[in-house]
């Protein structure tokens, strides 16, 4: 069973931001605008220089590299996942075409009338189905967002209830789609095992039958972008994650390197990866989860294709004894995957201040 919060809670009314943008109203609600702290200051990210951006690694050179095409490509994976805790892959060896019909159904999905999308209502305090996830109370701010999630691998923590039936190739494409992603996943944890010096199977063998899940994220332009979020900050509770921006979308996704938020330039067929909280956890804040968020745009919506990837839920974890030293002590406790989740996915976003579940010393930024 996928996790949900199992007290009563009142979330009051969520107004679904499709329907807000074709009301033409140019107020936007009150409880969507940001306090003066957490505003997105538009200006001040746009202007970056280019070189601070994330790298990007060619997974063929990877995959079939010779020695120092491979030996390269490593050491900017772990450079990656050292500085930025998020990289954009390429040569990937995913279907373009499939890159594209995953986006397609999403755009159908969300393009129709709200009332079909709320037959697969996701109930208050869940985060599958169509409505928006990690809110939790009345008061709480609500993001320009509407978000489309299922649970796909073990199959126990499916709903078949929120699987659409329209548009009609929806289910068949999210089966492909997750197949070709998790083998990604499963690539990925092997040469960021390697990266750290550790064996190529470490994650694969610790991680058991690995929890799978995907979200849709799908942004409408909103007339004020300077007074709301798309998405509010937070690391990933995951494993690793994959994200799929919308063919030509705008720039969206930012993430937080040394108190600047920092604008993800999208790469052409590219898809971008990031270290979620488990993986800083096991290599004990060598590879740490980013903050990131999401912020809009005035004239053009914006897609996202996200899936989460994380260890079963029986599973225990802690930092590698490879990655703890007197040098560097543990700085996380052991805990059950599943009481992670469960912790992450009741609590609402908020930075990295999830992940205090973990830490021995919880006010530690580290
Ligand atoms: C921002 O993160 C999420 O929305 C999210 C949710 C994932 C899930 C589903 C959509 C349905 C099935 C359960 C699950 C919690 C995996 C993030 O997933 C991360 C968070 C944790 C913890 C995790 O394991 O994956
Ligand atoms: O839409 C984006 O770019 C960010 C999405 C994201 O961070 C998430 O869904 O966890
Ligand atoms: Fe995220």
């Amino acid at each position: 069973m996928a996790p949900v919060v199992e007290f009563p809670i009142n979330v009051g009314r969520i107004d679904d931001v499709q329907e807000l943008k074709k009301s033409r109203k140019t107020k936007i609600p009150n409880r969507f605008v940001r306090d003066k702290a957490e505003r997105p200051m538009l200006a001040a990210t746009t202007h970056l220089p280019s070189s601070n951006s994330i790298p990007v690694i060619d997974l063929s050179k990877l995959m079939k590299g010779n020695k120092e095409e491979f030996h390269y490509e490593i050491l900017k994976l772990s450079t990656s996942c050292e500085e930025w805790g998020f990289f954009q892959v390429i040569n990937h060896g995913i279907d373009l075409d499939l890159l594209e019909k995953i986006e397609k159904v999403a755009m159908e999905f969300f393009m129709l009338p709200v009332e079909e999308k709320q037959k697969y209502p996701m109930a208050p305090g869940t985060v599958q189905g169509y409505g928006q996830a990690f809110v939790f109370s009345e008061d709480q701010k609500l993001d320009w967002c509407n978000m489309f999630a299922l649970g796909l691998v073990p199959h126990s923590i499916r709903n078949p209830k929120l699987w659409p039936t329209n548009p009609p190739t929806f289910s068949g494409t999210v089966e492909s789609y997750s197949k070709e992603i998790r083998k990604l996943c499963k690539d990925l944890l092997r040469f960021i095992a390697l990266s750290l010096g550790v064996g190529g199977n470490v994650f694969e063998e610790m991680f058991g039958v690995s929890v799978q899940a995907m979200r849709m994220n799908y942004y409408p332009a909103c007339p004020r972008p300077d007074l709301v979020l798309g998405l509010s900050p937070h690391s990933d509770g995951s494993a690793l994650t994959v994200l799929q921006q919308g063919k030509g979308n705008t720039v969206g996704l930012q993430i937080l390197k040394n108190n600047t938020w920092v604008p993800i330039q999208p790469v052409r067929n590219a898809l971008v990866i990031n270290i979620g909280d488990t993986i800083e956890v096991l290599t004990n804040g060598r590879y740490k989860s980013s903050e990131h968020r999401a912020v809009t745009h005035k004239e053009k919506d914006r897609l996202s294709i996200v899936t989460f990837y994380a260890p079963s839920y029986d599973i225990e974890i802690g930092p590698m004894a490879e990655m703890v030293d007197e040098n560097n002590p543990t700085k996380y406790r052991r805990y059950n995957h599943g009481e992670y989740s469960k912790h992450y996915v009741t609590n609402k976003l908020q930075g990295k201040k999830t992940l205090d579940f973990a830490k021995i010393s919880p006010t530690n930024s580290f």
